[in-house]
């Protein structure tokens, strides 16, 4: 390692709060289980059981054209959803505590379902030759960055549909990065492919001082700012509308972010990506990428995370950005590691 490199797997750090979300997981494992929450999700059983126990005569009554009710409130019972007590179902005090993160698990098994069929039908071609299985793949017609320039109703409706997946998870992964992470004395933040601000929001609300600029292309910028408009830290965050490769970006920043953007770029573009930013930052101002590692395959890949498997091969360890941010004269990087649904990290680079 070229870099001051400072490791640490910093797991048992992480706070308990942030992390509660990851109690989802063990719901979307496996493929039967999320088909059935995620219909008992949709059709509001989940929230009318939850709100009032439910015999079958009751079920029968609020659901007369699903004769097989009580077979889906069965299923669910073996996945540790729902409980039978004298004759009335309701929720399990475990599952209760995922309330919270119904946002997020609607958004985990809505993505794996969408990827799903792709597949099912070309998972030789997905070995083979991954080009040729992202042309097939009907999951990347969503994922149409092409309708993120020109500001239509149109493509804000196609932006948007992507853009609710990347903003779920975000809401959760941007919790627990903030408590990680120690922001005293920065002030002027800019978020380079901030997407719908959620990150730079999640940042505001942990650090007081923070003002954030998000960097995004036009359209994701349009939904971004429609997205925070309510918060209460949205006089704090801006949308900065630019191709952060070629534009010119706002200088003198104390900070800079990349959050799950570089790992879609090859190795050129992330080095242009962080000498863009490098050349915005204060004196004393830290560039932060964070990034999801690869899998650990020596465990089985639940379905839950076949988004994550897709992009599998794209997930770089962290001494891949650490080289570059050497290679550009950042002498003083640390790299914390932790573990959510899978392994994560972050690499903070200052030039002293
Ligand atoms: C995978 S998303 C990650 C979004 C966000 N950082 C997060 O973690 O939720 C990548 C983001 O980078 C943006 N992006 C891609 N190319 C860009 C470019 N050249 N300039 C600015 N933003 C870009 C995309 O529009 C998208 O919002």
């Amino acid at each position: 390692m070229h870099s001051k490199a400072l490791c640490s797997d910093s797991s048992s750090a992480l706070h308990n709060n942030a992390t509660d979300y990851l109690r989802v997981e063990q719901y979307v494992a496996d493929f039967v289980t999320a088909q059935a929450l995620y219909t008992a999700l949709k059709i509001d059983l989940i929230d009318a059981v939850g709100y009032k126990p439910h015999s079958e005569t009751m079920l029968n009554k609020a659901y007369p054209e699903y004769e097989a009710c009580p077979m889906l409130l069965e299923q669910l019972q073996a996945a540790g959803v729902t409980t039978k007590e004298e004759g009335y179902w309701k929720l399990s005090e475990e599952f209760k505590k995922c309330l919270p993160y119904k946002d997020l698990l609607l958004a985990k098994l809505e993505f794996a379902n969408l990827l799903a069929p792709d597949l099912l039908q070309h998972y030789e071609l997905f070995l083979k030759d991954l080009p040729a299985f992202i042309q097939q793949a009907k999951v990347f017609e969503l994922f149409a960055y092409d309708r993120c320039f020109e500001v239509t109703e149109d493509n804000i409706q196609a932006t948007r549909n992507w853009m609710r997946f990347t903003t779920s998870l975000t809401r959760y992964e941007g919790r627990v990065i903030a408590k990680q992470v120690d922001l005293k004395g920065s002030q002027k933040h800019l978020d380079i492919g901030g997407n719908s601000g959620e990150f730079a929001l999640q940042l505001c609300k942990a650090n007081p001082e923070l003002r954030s600029t998000v960097v995004d292309l036009p359209v994701v910028c349009e939904v971004g700012k429609q997205h925070l408009c309510d918060e209460p830290e949205a006089n704090r965050i801006r949308f900065f509308a630019a191709d952060a490769l070629t534009d010119p970006l706002p200088m003198q920043q104390d900070l800079v972010t990349f959050k799950s953007i570089l790992h879609d770029w090859p190795i050129p573009a992330c080095e242009r990506f962080i000498s863009r930013a490098a050349e915005t930052l204060a004196p004393e101002g830290q560039i932060i990428i964070c990034e999801r590692g690869p899998l650990n395959l020596k465990k089985t890949v639940p379905y839950g995370l076949l988004p994550m498997l897709l992009f599998n091969r794209s997930f770089r360890s962290a001494e891949q950005y650490l080289k570059i941010l050497h290679d550009q004269g950042f002498k003083n990087c640390s790299v914390q590691q932790f573990e959510l649904e899978t392994p994560f990290f972050m690499v903070i680079a200052k030039r002293n």
